[in-house]
């Protein structure tokens, strides 16, 4: 599903006005309905089924008035409240605050900060908040009177529901124009917007439905805006249903180069989920001194021992044992738990210069990159590096405040000029393609904030590489699994004490989820 900003909705709402002629109150009316729905489902919980509806004088606010007429419609007792200048109203609402006025629903404007505590009470009385003050044309920081209104809207206890986006969180990037709504539930007209889905602005939203307003979709298919939601459909897609004729040397060969003294734990969580991912066979190399704790641990896969130099860590005199097994390999990941050293981007260079096979790269390796990106030229094959912020940080000279804020924008311009897949992981992991693409995965949850969690993606990510999909579609497929896994394993055991291993656990029951198998 397309993600769009709120410059891309507008030129779409154009498009969908000028190309197929719909007009812009058919589309409102549309919106309004698409909330009257949903606010009819809210009512059915619930005793006090009064409605207060909060509008702005754009469209938004149109959308809002729409939804007052036809809950009048329908019998419930609405205000609306339509904050500043009137005059001032969009064309398309005040065509629907006319409607409004001749069928006598109770419409009164806000004009002054001596209105406020008479608003206030009456949002403290009713059953339901409708926020229709600022949709995606939110231009400049929220003050004075709307600000006010914001702040009653979020003392209230009362269910709240925004139309479009909360207000005061702006549509392209989630940012909070000094203060926001706080939504139990977002009616999201269309196309969801990078502020429903970013943090800060993701946190304001409540529970988010999408929903449909008219905008033909083939004019939405022909936007070449990058950006999307990763969604269960898309991930459904990715994943082939095994074939009955077929055995392990169908699903690939993974090899895992990770683990040092004291780092085992990581490869280990890495190899179990590349087999819990499906792959046919899995390597793993370790130094010659670990490899008796991998053996015990690891009953499915073959470990490979490598006559360290140095002890407990991979040098570059291991680099032709690797070569040999990478050659034997479908793809190869580095990285989980390898250690910070000085050769391990020797060695990396070795594997780059001599791939042919997709490569993963994470955590150390990551480290090892950092100040010398320029040797992911030498890679002839796929690359995906699977970052959290903080290595993002370091691979990119960029502080992490400021990735936080531009997440998307970021790791696109990274993707597009080392020509990787670029995983930035955190809430809300972006995959972001060498030409262009980037997907937003909304799966998971804070109890996967601990340690190892990142290993066990990076599993996954080979598992899926090893089976032959395609490097941009295992990438999607395997931050939403991870992320399904991760919101499976919280359910059933909480966010708190969660561990890296339930996730790992969970995966098998989260493909089977999304494949049926
Ligand atoms: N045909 C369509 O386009 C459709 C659109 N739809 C709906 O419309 C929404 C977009 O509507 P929109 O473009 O009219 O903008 P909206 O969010 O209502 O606000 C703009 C107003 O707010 C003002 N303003 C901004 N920031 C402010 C601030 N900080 N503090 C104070 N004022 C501020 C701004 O003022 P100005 O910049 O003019 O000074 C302007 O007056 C969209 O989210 C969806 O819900 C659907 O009905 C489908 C059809
Ligand atoms: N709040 C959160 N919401 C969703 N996913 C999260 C959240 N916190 C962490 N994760 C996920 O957990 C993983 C943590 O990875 P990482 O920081 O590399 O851990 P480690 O290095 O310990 O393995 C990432 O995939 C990240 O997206
Ligand atoms: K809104």
């Amino acid at each position: 599903m397309k993600v769009v900003d709120g410059i891309e909705m507008k030129k779409l709402d154009r498009k969908a006005m000028e190309e197929y002629g719909i007009p812009g109150v058919i589309l409102m009316e549309h919106a309004g309905m698409a909330v009257t729905e949903e606010i009819l489902k809210d009512l059915a919980h619930q005793e006090n089924k009064e409605i207060v509806i909060v509008c702005g004088t754009g469209n938004n606010g149109g959308d809002g008035v729409v939804a007052a007429r036809h809950l009048h419609q329908k019998g419930f007792p609405v205000k609306v409240r339509i904050i500043g200048d009137i005059a001032r109203i969009s064309e398309d609402a005040k065509i629907n605050c006319d409607i409004l006025k001749k069928l006598r629903v109770d419409i009164k404007t806000i004009i002054d900060f001596k209105d406020v505590p008479k608003l206030s009470e009456e949002l403290s009385r009713c059953g339901v908040i409708v926020d229709a003050i600022f949709g995606t044309g939110l231009n400049k920081e929220v003050q004075g009177l709307t600000r006010e209104v914001i702040l009653a809207v979020n003392r209230t206890n009362t269910y709240v529901l925004s139309i479009d986006i909360p207000s005061g969180v702006r549509a392209s990037d989630g940012h909070i124009c000094g203060i926001a709504v706080k939504a139990d539930k977002t009616v999201v007209l269309q196309l969801p917007k990078i502020g429903n889905i970013q943090f800060p602005g993701a946190d304001y939203a409540g529970e988010m439905v999408v929903k449909d307003i008219g905008i033909p979709h083939e004019a939405i298919e022909k936007s070449n805006f990058p950006i999307n939601l990763i969604t269960a459909d898309m991930v459904q897609a990715i994943l082939p249903q095994r074939r009955k004729d077929t055995h392990k040397g169908n699903y690939g060969k993974a090899y895992i180069v990770a683990g040092s003294t004291g780092m085992t734990g990581a490869a280990m969580l890495t190899c179990e989920a590349v087999l819990r991912s499906g792959a046919g066979l899995l390597k793993v190399a370790i130094p010659q001194s670990l490899n008796n704790i991998m053996e015990v641990r690891l009953t499915e896969a073959i470990t490979v021992p490598l006559p360290e130099l140095k002890k407990g860590v991979v040098g570059i005199s291991d680099i032709e044992k690797i070569i040999k097994t990478m050659q034997e390999s479908d793809v190869i990941a580095v990285g989980p738990g390898s250690g910070q050293t000085r050769e391990l981007e020797e060695v990396l260079r070795n594997i780059f210069e001599a791939a042919t096979i997709p490569i993963v790269l994470d955590a150390d390796a990551l480290n090892a990159l950092a100040h010398r990106q320029e040797i992911l030229k030498l890679i002839k094959s796929a690359a995906v590096l699977t970052p959290h912020t903080g290595e993002m940080s370091r691979l990119t000279n960029i502080p992490v405040e400021e990735i936080n804020r531009n997440r998307i924008q970021i790791a696109l311009e990274f993707a597009k000029k080392w020509n990787v897949i670029l995983i930035l992981k955190g809430a809300r992991t972006i995959v972001a393609s060498p030409d262009g693409k980037v997907f937003v995965n909304t799966t998971g949850n804070p109890g996967m904030a601990t340690a190892g969690s990142g290993d066990v993606l990076t599993g996954i990510v080979t598992g899926l590489l090893a089976q032959g999909i395609q490097p941009i579609k295992a990438a999607i497929a395997a931050v939403y699994l991870h992320g399904v896994a991760g919101d499976r394993a919280a359910a059933r055991l909480g966010e708190y004490g969660l561990i890296a291993g339930d996730i790992v656990l969970e995966l098998p029951y989260a493909i089977k989820e999304i494949v049926g198998k």
